[in-house]
């Protein structure tokens, strides 16, 4: 055997040493995911922007592990303020609120990295860096833990792939579409493997077909014990995937079984 060849080989069984060890190690996380119980916890939370009027007011309720939620309500009625406050991105103003058995409430400021690796958040605002392509965006959050750098691109390669953004790796955000810049966010904040995904208005951008991918996307992870909220006033997807929605509605909260009448 030629010395190229054996070399050849030896890189061909490495790289499958490296995404089986990367499989193992994503077992590993979503037992250790599932044991840290990725549940959700408000009592008595209450929200305002400065001296304004309370957004949220008195609200309580408790997701469990591996729940599929939908936050729903008109316009204004502060869902992404409710989903803000999960991800740790704005402060309440009084009450509890607990992520995987943390008080975040009371979470100090050197904590937060932990937050943010359990949970992905996806806002409208995506937040990608312009000045890099699809691909570092999406490997950010892993360089940010000092995944080795070959992992960190099958990874991100895989993100990419499962929110159809294969051949898309060297476009700059701005060369991307308002939907694929949307799927792009949707991929980093996946990438990671939260234990809690928070969505906000995922398929406002999409047409159907990519839409149901993507909402596919996320029932994929929840399925094996990703906790799920996702923000929308889309009834035909509710319809399709909610069996509990939290609905905010003129200052008054409802906890609802399936879609709101
Ligand atoms: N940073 C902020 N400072 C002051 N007021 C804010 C801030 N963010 C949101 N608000 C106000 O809080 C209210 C709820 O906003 P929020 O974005 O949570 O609603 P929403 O239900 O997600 O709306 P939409 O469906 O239109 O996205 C709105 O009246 C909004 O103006």
């Amino acid at each position: 055997m030629s010395a190229n060849l054996r070399k050849g080989r030896l890189k061909t069984a490495l790289a499958h040493v490296i995404i089986l060890a990367d499989s193992y190690t994503h077992c590993l996380s979503l037992l250790g995911l599932l044991t840290l119980a990725n549940m959700i916890e408000f009592q008595h939370v209450f929200k305002s922007y400065g001296r304004g009027r309370n957004i949220l007011a008195d609200i309580n309720f408790r997701i469990e592990p591996g729940e599929f939620v939908f936050v729903s309500g008109p316009s204004g009625a502060g869902k992404s303020t409710l989903l803000k406050l999960i991800g740790g991105l704005e402060p309440a103003s009084r009450g509890s609120i607990s992520v995987n058995g943390h008080r975040i409430d009371k979470m100090p400021p050197r904590a937060r990295p932990y937050l943010r690796r359990a949970v992905g958040v996806i806002l409208q605002d995506t937040h990608l860096l312009y000045d890099r392509n699809a691909m570092q965006n999406v490997m950010l959050p892993l360089t940010v833990i000092g995944l080795e750098n070959s992992v960190a691109i099958t990874r991100s390669r895989a993100a990419l792939e499962k929110v159809g953004l294969s051949g898309k790796e060297d476009m700059k955000p701005i060369e991307l579409s308002g939907g694929e810049q949307q799927r792009l966010a949707i991929a980093r904040a996946i990438v990671n493997r939260p234990a809690i995904l928070i969505v906000d208005e995922p398929t406002a951008n999409l047409d159907d077909e990519t839409a149901r991918r993507i909402m596919e996307v996320f029932r994929d992870f929840n399925r094996v014990g990703v906790t799920t909220l996702i923000a929308s006033h889309d009834r035909g997807l509710m319809a399709s995937y909610a069996s509990r929605t939290l609905l905010i509605e003129a200052g008054r909260f409802a906890d609802v079984k399936g879609v709101p009448a």
